[in-house]
Order: structure tokens, then C-alpha cells, then sequence
């Protein structure tokens, strides 16, 4: 499949590390005492280049689209369900609007395939890859290779679009934790087992049902070569969207903080054609659907929270914002040893 991905070239700058880890390391607090939040200082600085990194202009952006996949009784909600969201997103009912408005970021929803149509208004995207969503992947490959591609540049463009240095990444389809095991499975090699869950609440003998299903679409698909064409043959438009978004966004180094399950199975894909995409990336949070941890130890990722969430949307990525900001504005604000007149360690070695 033709489709060069945006260059993300890894940047081991030494010095920087160096001096970042220098200033990290003389702010007021004992050595190490912020724990994770020190990576995400180290990780800010690194990604923009500076030991001053800022955040600016921060935006949500949430890819939805339809499965046709869904059709085969998948979820335990109906496919109308991510139209119906997607009004919700815009309303400021949904959990992901509520959190955008609390923490002051603009919310843009992208109509990546979402049945039905629907008018362009502020704060919304009207883009449909194909209108009525991808189709079913359990009768041959859910997008076409154009389909894919498109999508992808979607995403790219999405976020060339807009401001800023940070984004909170999110995604709403019906259908899509289908979508996201089967491309776990092939990018991890766990068992589809281990990567398929009850999605939006399936009972026991949905979930068997999830199971049998998508075996079928494992093994229909099971010469698929490339990343790509795995990511074409079992979807989604809002998937492939998002995994062209995370590799603009690590080209342009901007920082991405990455939500759940499916918004993780998109950076498989994105990490599978440009593996430094990672520099970019705070990963949010643990979701409670099975396959995310699986995904998060493939891609050598230790998140942030761990909520037992199952939402989507960008929700816990949201959630997980304040972290990001926290880690930032430490960095800047917090006294050093020497600025504010505290005793390091090496005095209490020199008296004892
Ligand atoms: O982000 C997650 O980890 C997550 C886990 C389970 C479900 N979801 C959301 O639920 C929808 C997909 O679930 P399903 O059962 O329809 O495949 C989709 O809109 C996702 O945003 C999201
Ligand atoms: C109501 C509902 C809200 C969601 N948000 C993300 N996925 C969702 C799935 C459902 C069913």
C-alpha cells in the first residue's frame, strides 16, 4: 500500500537529557520525590527541545466513526448509538465535553464514517471517509486501500489544522474495541483471547459470541502483510485517523496523551511505521477493557492512571490532563536548592 508516513526521527540529544536532569534534580523536593511526573518533565523538555517546555494552545479531538462489523452483533450497543454521541459531544452532555470545558480545552469532534448525515457546525469535523462507516470486516477487508490511506491523511490534516503544541486524543465508534483487538493481536501477537473484551458491556454470552466472530475475521485476514494492510482490513475509519493524527503530531513535536484501548491500537499502527512516535506520547491511563494492558507492554508504556474507565472518547486522557499540566508548571515554578536557600543531600553526608 502506497503511503509515506510523516518523518519522526528519534532525538537522543544527551545534553538536553543532561541538563534537564540537572534541573529536575536541584528543584526543592528529595531526590526523585515526583516519581512519574519526572519522566513527564523529562519528556516535555526533551520533545520540544528545550528545558523550559511550555504547554500551548492544547486542543481534544475526538475521531468517530462506524463499524460495519457491528452488524454481526459485536457490541452491546446499537450502531446508532455513535451518531447519537457524537450530538452529545457537541451538546456538552458527554463526559469528554464535560471535561474540556472543566479544564478550559477546545473540543473538536472529527465525522471520520458516522452514519446518517449531519450539518458542519463549530467544533465539528464533517469528513466521512465513506458515509455509512467501513465495511464488514468478517466479509472481506473493512476499508479499501484508498479508503485507508485517506483516513490517514484525514488525521494529518486534522491536526495541521489546528493549534497548539499538546493534544488529548479520543474516539467513539460503535464496534471499534473489535476493531482495536484484532489489530492488538497482530501487533502484539498475544492471543485474540487475551485482546478481545466486553466493549461497551457485553454479557458472558456476548462476549463468546465477540470471540467466535472475530476468530473468523482473524483467520479471513491472516495474510496480512503490512501495517497498513492490517489497519485496512479490520479498521476503523476513526482508527486509521487517529494513527495518521499521532504521526503528524509526533512530526510536528507536539505532545499526545493518549486515551484507552482504541486510541492505543491506533498507535500500534503509527508505532509499527514510525516507532519514535512514542517520544510523543503520555500514555493517560490502564483501561479496564482486556487487550489495553497488552497493548500498553508491547509499546513499553507505564500510564498514569489506572480507574478501571471503559469510556472512551478521550475521557480518561482528559482525566489525566491535570498530570501533564502539574508536571509542567512544576518544572517552571519550583525553587531550586540553590535559588531558595535549602540544604542538599551532600550536607547531611558532610556532617554525619
Ligand atoms: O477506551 C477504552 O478503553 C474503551 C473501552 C471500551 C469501550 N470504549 C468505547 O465504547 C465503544 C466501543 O465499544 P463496543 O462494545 O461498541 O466495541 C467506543 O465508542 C469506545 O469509545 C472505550
Ligand atoms: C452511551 C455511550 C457513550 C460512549 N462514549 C464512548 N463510547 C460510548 C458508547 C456508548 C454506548
Amino acid at each position: 500500500m502506497d503511503w509515506t508516513p510523516p518523518a519522526v526521527a528519534p532525538r537522543a540529544d544527551a545534553a538536553l537529557t543532561a541538563r534537564l536532569r540537572q534541573r529536575i534534580d536541584h528543584l526543592t523536593k528529595p531526590l526523585g520525590a515526583l516519581g512519574q511526573l519526572e519522566a513527564l518533565m523529562l519528556q516535555a523538555g526533551l520533545l520540544q527541545g528545550r528545558v523550559d517546555p511550555r504547554l500551548d494552545a492544547p486542543q481534544v479531538l475526538v475521531f468517530a466513526a462506524d463499524h460495519g462489523l457491528a452488524a454481526r452483533g459485536v457490541s452491546a450497543y446499537p450502531s446508532d448509538v455513535t451518531a447519537q454521541m457524537v450530538e452529545n459531544f457537541l451538546a456538552g452532555g458527554a463526559a469528554i465535553s464535560v471535561l474540556a470545558r472543566l479544564h478550559g480545552l477546545p473540543l473538536t469532534v472529527v465525522d471520520a464514517g458516522v452514519r446518517g448525515a449531519r450539518a458542519v457546525r463549530p467544533g465539528l469535523i464533517v469528513r466521512p471517509v465513506a458515509p455509512g462507516g467501513t465495511a464488514d470486516a468478517s466479509l472481506g477487508p473493512a476499508m479499501s486501500r484508498a479508503q485507508c490511506v485517506q483516513a490517514l491523511e484525514l488525521g494529518r490534516e486534522v491536526v495541521g489544522s489546528v493549534p497548539g503544541n499538546a493534544l488529548v486524543l479520543g474516539e467513539m465508534g460503535i464496534g471499534n474495541t473489535s476493531a482495536a483487538a484484532l489489530l492488538t493481536a497482530h501487533f502484539t501477537g498475544a492471543p485474540l483471547a487475551a485482546c478481545v473484551g466486553r466493549g461497551t458491556g457485553l454479557d458472558d454470552a456476548g462476549l463468546a459470541r465477540k470471540l467466535e466472530v472475530l476468530a473468523q475475521v482473524a483467520q479471513r485476514h491472516a495474510g496480512v502483510a503490512t501495517p497498513l494492510e492490517a489497519l485496512a482490513a479490520f479498521g476503523g475509519f476513526e482508527i486509521a485517523a487517529l494513527a495518521g493524527a499521532m504521526l503528524q503530531a509526533a512530526h510536528e513535536r507536539r505532545l499526545i496523551v493518549v486515551d484507552g484501548f482504541i486510541v492505543t491500537a491506533a498507535l500500534l499502527v503509527a508505532h509499527a511505521l514510525r516507532p519514535a512516535v512514542l517520544e510523543a506520547c503520555v500514555f493517560a491511563h490502564c483501561s479496564d477493557e482486556a487487550g489495553h494492558a497488552r497493548a500498553l507492554a508491547h509499546l513499553g508504556a507505564r500510564p498514569l492512571l489506572a480507574l478501571d474507565l471503559r469510556l472512551g472518547e478521550g475521557s480518561g486522557a482528559a482525566l489525566a490532563w491535570p498530570l501533564v499540566v502539574g508536571a509542567v508548571a512544576l518544572l517552571d515554578g519550583m525553587a531550586s536548592f540553590d535559588s531558595a536557600g535549602i540544604s542538599g543531600r551532600d550536607a547531611s553526608t558532610a556532617t554525619a
